[in-house]
Parts: structure tokens; C-alpha cells; sequence
């Protein structure tokens, strides 16, 4: 079988082609910060049939820079399928035979749905630094208005990873009878000092950039070093320390190609700096800025510092896994949303997965991940 014929193979798992599709939202919509938008599209993708009783949804949150793109191609020449394929798929782990799955591109993003680089309907110009401020809860809620848009009261799974993960446990708390089952991964309640900090070096190379000017560039231009940096350290954050070793080492580029002193030397450095670029291609700084902003002030745990007054209202069941060598969500903070629904009598589980690919664990293909999801989606 040759590629294009493997990914329109529903016996080998795949959606094979699909297309995505604009929710326009044309009421006004005021954010937690009171800034207020008059209208919204979020760009969403769907795979699978919902069925008559509209029971058999799943939603699919995604991290920072994903989008609605999580299975399939929109086109067979693509060069790749969307960012969660291996997990979505007929007979997949989230079985399209069975569910209705539904992903969109975040409200504050670049990939379709409104955001700072959208046109403001209000000056004709990009929303820019007007963009409102957005929380994952002003995300949540956006998704929450696509699914009544669609017909769906409850939804039968939410599922993410990493910021995925915080729209996970907001849906948990702020629509707990509209939930059957959570899964969030790879996340955190509140992110630590470290996490933060490393955000505030991201933004800080964007802000820092002259080409940024005060978030007011045009479309194709901007910050594209500052954002390029951001990327390529925060990249180092996805990572671990085992698994970069294991993937590059001390290895070296070609020798001819490494003429001067601060050319790329070693393969990390090409590495690095392959990922810095083609984020650029791909991402809008200002959406980094405002998503970075909406990661560092979520925070659970409230100004009493206790996690169970927030986690009082859930009613589903959760299974929440942490991976091991993940150093950026470290599987404490993962293991302590699981600790504090149970606590509180909620049916909660914690799975920690031994893998060495750090945070972005949750984005590879890996049997035990696999395992897990699938069981739990039964939900019997
Ligand atoms: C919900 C969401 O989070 S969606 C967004 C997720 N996507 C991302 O975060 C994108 C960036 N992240 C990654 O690439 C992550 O490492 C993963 C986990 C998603 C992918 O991991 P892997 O499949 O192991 O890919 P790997 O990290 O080896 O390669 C990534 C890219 O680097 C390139 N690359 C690998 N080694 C080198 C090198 N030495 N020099 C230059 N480029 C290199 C690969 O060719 C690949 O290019 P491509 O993305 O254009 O295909
Ligand atoms: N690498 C993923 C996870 C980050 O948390 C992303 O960029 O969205």
C-alpha cells in the first residue's frame, strides 16, 4: 500500500481525509478579566458519527500550540496527519467506531479561531494587544458554547495534555454534570515558580524583539527571533534530560558544515533551532503571549491554597496520568489532582507512565498511554 492509500485505510485506523468547520458565535462574549468580545469563531475539527442520543462525544483539548488538526489529513499530499493520529482513529484507543470526537483550536489562537491576529469586526484592524485577556476558563467556556451549538448536554469524555489538561479539570469543576469521564495528562493545578519563569524568558525574547513593536505587527511579519528563541527553550522544557541524551548525545553535524565557531555543531543545536523555525511558520507571537499568560495564572488551588474546595463540585469519574521524566508538570502535581478528588470520596485514579520523553509524553506513541485511555473511555 502505498502512503496516500495507508491513511485513507479505516481497517489500519485511520480518518483519512477530513475538513474543518467554523462555529461562529454571534452573541457577545465578556471574559473572566471583563474584557468582552462582540462575536467568536472557533475552528474545530470532528471525527466519528454522534449518535442519536448525542451520549457519545468525546472533546479533545489541546496543549499550547496544537489545534483543531488531531487526526487525519486535510489533503493527501500533506506531509503529516494531525498532532494526536496515533490516538484517534477507528479501532484507535479513541475508537471513531464509537465515539464522536471533537477538537477545536483554543479561543486566543492562531489556527483559525478568533484571536489577536484576527480582524477586530470593531477598528478593521488586528486585535493586536485588544485582543481581551483570556483564561483557560474563557476556553472552556467557548468549547462549552460549541458543544450546545452541536446538540451535546454531556459530554461522554474530556481529554487532554498539558494546558489540555487545565481545560480538562475546568470543565470538571465549571460544567461537573456535563462530564462522564476526565482524563487529564501531563498538567498541573497550578504551575510552580520554575514554569512560570520559563514562561516569562519566552515572552520575554518576543517582547524584547524590535520586530514585536508593542504587539502591533502585520500579517507575515513580527517577532520572529524572540519567538524562535521562546520556542526552541521552551522545546527544551518538552524534553528530558535521559531522553535528549538518548536521541542526540554529543553526536556532531558533518564536520564540513560546521566551518565556524557558532555554527550548528551538534546535533542538538540543529535540533533546536529546526524546531525555533518552523514554529515561527507555523504560530502567532502574540497568541504565545496571551496563552503563556492564561498557563501561569490558572491556579486551582485558589487563594485558601487547598485544591479540594475547587474539586468539590466534580462528578465524573478521572483518570489522571503523569509521566516520569516529565520535568515541567512533574507527576507530583499530576498525582496530587488524583490525591485531592480522592480526598474528597470523588472516583479518581492516578497513573504514572515510566517513559523518558518528558512532558511531550503524552504526544507519542506509546502502548502503555494507549492502553490506559482506551480502558478508561469504556468508563464501564
Ligand atoms: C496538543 C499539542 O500539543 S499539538 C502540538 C504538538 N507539536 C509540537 O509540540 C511540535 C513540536 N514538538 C515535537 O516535535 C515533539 O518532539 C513531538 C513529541 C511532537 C514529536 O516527537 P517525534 O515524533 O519524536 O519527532 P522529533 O522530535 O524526532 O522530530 C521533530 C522534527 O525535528 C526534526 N529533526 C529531528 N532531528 C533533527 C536534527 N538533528 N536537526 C534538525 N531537525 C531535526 C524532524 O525531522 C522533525 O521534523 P518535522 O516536524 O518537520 O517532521
Ligand atoms: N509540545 C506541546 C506541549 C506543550 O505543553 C505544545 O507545544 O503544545
Amino acid at each position: 500500500m502505498n502512503d496516500a492509500s495507508a491513511i485513507l485505510d479505516a481497517t489500519g485506523g485511520e480518518v483519512g481525509l477530513v475538513a474543518w468547520q467554523d462555529y461562529v458565535h454571534t452573541a457577545p462574549f465578556t471574559c473572566e478579566g471583563g474584557g468582552a468580545l462582540t462575536g467568536f469563531t472557533l475552528r474545530y475539527e470532528s471525527y466519528g458519527r454522534l449518535n442519536a442520543e448525542r451520549s457519545n462525544a468525546i472533546l479533545i483539548c489541546h496543549a499550547l500550540s496544537g489545534d483543531h488538526h488531531a487526526a487525519g489529513v486535510h489533503d493527501l499530499n500533506d506531509r503529516k496527519t494531525g498532532w494526536w493520529n496515533t490516538m484517534i482513529g477507528p479501532g484507535k484507543p479513541i475508537d471513531t467506531n464509537e465515539y464522536f470526537v471533537l477538537s477545536a483550536n483554543c479561543l486566543g489562537g492562531c489556527q483559525g479561531s478568533t484571536g489577536p491576529s484576527s480582524i477586530n469586526p470593531e477598528t478593521g484592524r488586528r486585535y493586536s494587544l485588544d485582543f481581551p485577556v483570556v483564561t483557560i476558563r474563557d476556553i472552556v467556556h467557548a468549547q462549552k458554547l460549541l458543544t450546545e451549538h452541536l446538540g451535546i448536554k454531556r459530554l461522554h469524555a474530556v481529554v487532554g495534555g498539558s494546558m489540555g489538561g487545565m481545560q480538562v479539570l475546568q470543565w470538571m469543576i465549571e460544567y461537573p454534570e456535563d462530564v462522564r469521564l476526565a482524563l487529564p495528562m501531563a498538567t498541573t493545578a497550578r504551575q510552580n515558580a520554575q514554569a512560570i519563569a520559563f514562561n516569562e524568558v519566552g515572552r520575554s525574547a518576543i517582547m524584547q524583539d524590535p520586530e514585536w513593536q508593542g504587539g502591533d505587527y502585520g500579517e507575515g511579519q513580527g517577532p520572529h527571533v524572540g519567538l524562535a528563541i521562546a520556542r526552541m527553550m521552551a522545546h527544551i522544557t518538552y524534553l528530558s534530560d535521559r531522553g535528549m541524551d538518548d536521541k542526540f548525545g554529543r553526536k556532531r553535524q558533518a564536520a564540513e558544515r560546521a566551518r565556524e565557531l557558532f555554527d550548528i555543531e551538534f546535533e542538538v543545536e540543529s535540533y533546536l533551532r529546526y524546531q525555533g523555525k518552523s514554529f515561527v511558520n507555523r504560530f502567532d507571537a502574540n497568541t504565545y503571549l496571551y496563552f503563556t499568560k492564561a498557563l501561569d495564572r490558572f491556579d486551582l488551588y485558589g487563594k485558601n491554597g487547598r485544591l479540594e474546595d475547587q474539586l468539590d463540585a466534580v462528578q465524573c469519574k478521572t483518570l489522571v496520568i503523569g509521566f516520569k521524566s516529565d520535568w515541567l508538570f512533574p507527576p507530583k502535581q499530576n498525582r496530587e489532582i488524583a490525591q485531592a478528588l480522592l480526598r474528597l470520596g470523588k472516583h479518581a485514579t492516578y497513573a504514572e507512565i515510566d517513559s523518558d520523553l518528558g512532558h511531550d509524553s503524552f504526544l507519542v506513541e506509546a502502548p502503555e498511554l494507549e492502553a490506559l485511555i482506551r480502558l478508561f473511555l469504556k468508563g464501564s
